[in-house]
């Protein structure tokens, strides 16, 4: 068995990591930390963990306990874990981090999105963006993972393939999504309340986001090129789920919307977490819903050169935690959707 530990385990994230290893058959979760939860049973917490998690109980964060795990997960706000990683990576054991902290190849560049000097420098020539669609083979080879955010990999999964095929305008697409409340975490925000959140939508962050430059650092590597995008995230009524559509134009491109979609199925036919939908769908969050799965559609109005591209995740799955287990597979040589390819809940 792969021994786990997670750092931060009463998160939104945290839980979802619990949820689906319970069912994992290569791991046992064997260290979960809490500060604020010391000494309190797992399955006290979360009754959903009832029956999984019999003696599993929340401790301080003690690098020392921390890296007898062959693996760490860091389910923590941003800069935890570049306080801890180092040491772990130090004694053997191998990061899977689902912050931003190593995710922007360029420090100077965190330091200014998330207003705060990066704490580990030194760890990013060797950190590996954890997108398995892109870098499967270095994903196994790493010691050091940054699990990708949730609007960037609805967004990256959708334009790669026309990226790398050169199929597509570079200088301004645009990127609408819609994210679920559980997004912002589980800490207590007026933002996040019943009244605040229900029956409403909004926009935020439209000026500006993190993700933005996590999302372009990813789609210029796939272009070869600087990509300019326009990325508008949006706050709606759901507990989980992204939505993202997607506007590139076309250029120099003369085949037909079928071509585009043959596009698609060859980019990910090797890759089990990214489903592209027949001609036509419109996929709903709610049918990637506990899934680790990000699910495609390709539409092409009037025939004319705007594609409109629809992605949807689970933001707290493929978003998240899910994504953060199939780089665990990966790293320790198992199939990359163990534990993690159940269906979604319907309704
Ligand atoms: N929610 C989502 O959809 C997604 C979230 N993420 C990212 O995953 C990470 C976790 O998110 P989420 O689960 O929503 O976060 P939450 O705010 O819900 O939980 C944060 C957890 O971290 C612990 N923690 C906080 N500060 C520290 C600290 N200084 N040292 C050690 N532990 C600490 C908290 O426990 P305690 O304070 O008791 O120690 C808590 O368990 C974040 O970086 C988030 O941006 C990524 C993708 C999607
Ligand atoms: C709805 C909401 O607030 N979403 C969060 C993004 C989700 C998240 O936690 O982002 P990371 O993947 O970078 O950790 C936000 O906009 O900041």
């Amino acid at each position: 068995m792969i021994k786990v530990g997670i750092v931060g385990g009463t998160g939104y994230t945290g839980v979802e990591l619990l949820r689906l290893l319970a069912s994992h058959p290569q791991v046992e979760v064997t260290v979960i930390t809490s500060r604020s939860e010391k000494g309190v049973r797992v399955d006290e917490m979360y009754p959903n963990l009832r029956g999984h998690y019999d003696t599993l109980a929340f401790s301080e964060p003690d690098a020392e306990v921390l890296a007898a795990c062959d693996a760490v997960f860091f389910a923590t706000p941003h800069g935890v874990a570049h306080a801890l990683a180092g040491d772990l990576l130090a004694r053997g054991t191998r990061v899977i981090d689902l912050s931003a902290d190593f995710r922007i190849k360029d420090a100077d560049v965190w330091a200014e999105w998330y207003g705060q000097p990066h704490g580990a420098p030194e760890l990013l020539g060797e950190a590996v963006y954890g997108l398995p669609e892109v870098n499967r083979d270095a994903i196994r080879e790493a010691r050091l993972i940054a699990v990708p955010g949730c609007y960037p990999t609805s967004v990256q999964l959708g334009l790669i393939p026309l990226l790398e095929a050169g199929l597509i305008e570079t200088d301004n697409i645009i990127a609408d999504c819609k994210s679920a409340v559980s997004g912002a975490g589980r800490g207590a925000k007026v933002g996040s309340l019943l009244c605040e959140a229900g029956e409403s939508m909004k926009a935020y962050g439209a000026s500006g986001h993190r993700h933005l430059p996590e999302i372009t650092q990813g789609l210029d590597m796939a272009a070869g090129s600087a990509v300019g995008l326009t990325f508008v995230p949006h706050l709606t009524p759901m507990i989980r789920g992204i939505h993202s559509t997607l506007y590139p134009r076309l250029s120099g491109f003369s085949g037909t919307l079928e071509d585009l979609q043959a596009l698609f199925e060859q980019r990910y036919a090797d890759h089990p977490a990214v489903d592209v939908m027949p001609l036509g769908s419109h996929p709903e969050t709610r049918s990637v819903r506990g899934t680790n799965l990000c699910r495609i559609a390709l539409h092409r109005p009037g025939n004319g050169d705007t594609l409109v591209v629809l992605s949807v995740i689970d933001n707290l799955v493929k978003g998240a935690s899910g994504q953060a287990i199939q780089n665990l597979n990966l790293m320790f040589g198992l199939d990359e959707m163990t534990g993690i390819g159940a269906p979604a809940m319907m309704p």
